[in-house]
């Protein structure tokens, strides 16, 4: 059934990608299937909030709307709650706690966007974790360069449930952004896991 919202592979075949100073990005295109009728329920029934506010290091308004799943929330739909336990299981010895909270970013077109950051409220800041992002919807690509600036190093899109997840150091030996563009594109949803204290 190809619109069965479901999880279709297992994450030992995410390829790692080593980004140097004990950072890494493990990649794993189309982990969840049935991407675009979730995208739907999603677009309904999560309370998307708009938010003007200063987060991370340096700025910034934040042009694309907001949801966020602290501890012991309900997510959204029952898949989440699968794709969230997976993480857990798969990630257990490497990360030595679960994923815990979920955030949602809706990218209503090419103008939403987020710049150049790491998630370093809380313990990124100091400690090696990991960020899970899946991303459905129209594929948006999220950028890495080490923290500082320079150029982009890596350019991974991301959509139709496909799977990244960030480690390592790269919260804060690393920036990531989600860069607007003036190409006609279609709305994207992102869905964050982290662990507890990590935003
Ligand atoms: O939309 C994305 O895939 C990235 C979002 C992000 O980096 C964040 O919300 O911290
Ligand atoms: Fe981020």
């Amino acid at each position: 059934m190809a619109d069965e919202i479901a999880l279709r592979r297992p994450l030992a075949e995410a390829r790692r990608i080593e980004l140097g100073q004990g950072a890494w990005l493990d990649v794993l295109p189309g982990w969840l299937a049935g991407s675009d009728p979730l995208f739907e329920v999603l677009v309904r029934t999560v309370p998307w909030r708009a938010e003007r506010r200063h987060m991370y290091d340096n700025e910034v308004d934040v042009p694309r709307l907001l949801a966020h799943y602290g501890e012991g929330d309900d997510l959204p739909h029952p898949v989440l709650t699968e794709a969230r336990e997976a993480l857990s299981t798969h990630y257990a010895a490497e990360l030595g706690e679960p994923f815990r909270t979920a955030g949602l970013c809706f990218y209503r077109d090419g103008r939403d966007s987020v710049a150049w950051h790491g998630d370093r409220i809380g313990r990124g800041s100091r400690e090696d974790t990991m960020v899970a992002i899946i991303g459905i919807g129209e594929p948006r690509p999220l950028l890495l360069r080490p923290h500082g600036g320079g150029p982009t190093r890596v350019r991974q899109p991301l959509g139709h449930g496909d799977l990244v997840v960030m480690g390592g150091s790269c919260q804060r030996t690393w920036d990531h952004c989600v860069p607007k563009t003036s190409r006609p594109v279609g709305p994207r949803i992102s869905i964050q896991f982290r662990p507890r204290g990590v935003g």
